[in-house]
């Protein structure tokens, strides 16, 4: 069988009915390198000294792993000269970072939560990189780009994917036009395209969510998980299967795969935050792929994509994967008023 490289797929997406313009393919092609070299570092664990924390905290007051830092390190230099991008934004760093003044300036905007899974990477299991890309508004060009120019909703994004370090380095892409798998010939090294149009099935008996917060959570959350736990004898008639990962980039990427629904709901712990998880840089990528691929993606009570942001951190409750589980868990919310 004839090997399809993601350079050859995303020439395609540009000269087929997508229309990806040219910046957006080279832009796809910097980041899936820089994916590759935080694989390539990942791979190497204590050997490459990138293992364990440092003294710091991001700007969420989360203690910084050395992977972190580094993956974001790596993103930042491989994407800055490019000529693509007018500014980033990171789950890594306070506020945006501009384009510096000596290289050429595009349009887009590339925002990314360069190591997801922290809490996975001294222990080797699967962790990932989250990226999604926005189109700096058109008032914003020939200034100085600002916070509030990402603050667009997810429905805005024209890349959303993911580079998954597991047993094989894997790139999960869209480009709104479905979803699609590359994996990492580490020989070659060239992502060869694995996966065309992944479709998430509309029903699933499989559901991840961190149990441990159950008593913490919201009652449509704990209704519909205590009718999981039920089974055959309760009021959803089968038996379900549980998975909880703690890396998101890995449970999507088994929900894309098999089905199954994810829930990062808000729940008592800090009850003024919406969430864990980052709109920006995790929420709305993810919802991109995960719609791309037929599923559903919600805080509960409205279409993740649909939200505008009010900030460049916000959180945000996730509820994503299988159509008609998703769609009876916001069902369950509204109800709940
Ligand atoms: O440890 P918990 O509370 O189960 O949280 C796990 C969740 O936190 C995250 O690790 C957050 O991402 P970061 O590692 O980028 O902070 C998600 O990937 C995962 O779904
Ligand atoms: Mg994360
Ligand atoms: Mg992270």
């Amino acid at each position: 069988m004839k090997r399809k490289t993601l350079t050859q797929f995303l020439i395609e997406q540009q000269r087929g009915s997508a229309a990806l313009p040219a910046e957006v393919r080279l832009l796809i092609e910097i980041v899936a390198r820089a994916c590759k070299a935080i694989g390539h570092a990942v791979g190497k664990g204590a050997l490459g000294g990138v293992l364990g924390s440092l003294e710091s905290e991001n700007v969420q007051g989360e203690v910084q792993k050395k992977l972190d830092v580094l993956s974001n390190e790596i993103l930042l230099e491989a994407n800055e000269w490019g000529g693509q991008l007018a500014a980033m934004a990171s789950e890594e760093m306070e506020t945006v970072h501009l384009i510096p003044t000596h290289y050429p300036k595009g349009e887009y905007l590339l925002l990314f939560d360069p190591l997801d899974g922290s809490s996975n990477i001294d222990v080797n299991v699967s962790i990932g990189t989250i990226f999604s890309v926005l189109r700096a508004p058109a008032e914003a060009r020939g200034r100085e780009i600002t916070e509030q120019d990402f603050l667009q909703p997810g429905t805005q994004q024209v890349v959303a994917g993911y580079a998954l370090y597991g047993p094989q380095t894997m790139l999960i892409l869209t480009v709104g036009t479905g979803v699609f798998g590359f994996t990492l010939d580490r020989e070659l090294g060239s992502w060869v395209l694995t996966q065309e149009n992944i479709r998430i099935p509309a029903d699933t008996k499989e559901f991840a969510i961190n149990m441990s917060n159950m008593r913490h959570w919201a009652p449509p959350v704990r209704r519909y998980v205590e009718e999981c736990l039920a089974g055959k004898t309760g009021p959803r008639g089968k038996d379900f299967n549980m998975r909880w990962i703690a890396s998101m980039v890995a449970d999507v990427h088994r929900i894309l795969n098999r089905g199954g629904i994810f829930m990062y709901p808000w729940d008592a712990r800090e009850p003024t935050k919406p969430g864990k998880l980052r709109l920006m840089y995790e929420a709305n990528p993810m919802s991109m792929l995960v719609e791309q691929a037929g599923g559903a993606s919600t805080n509960g009570l409205q279409r993740i994509l649909d939200i505008e942001p009010a900030a460049l951190h916000e959180r945000v409750s996730v509820i994503l994967g299988s159509k008609n589980e998703v769609d009876l868990v916001t069902q369950y919310h509204h109800e709940a008023g």
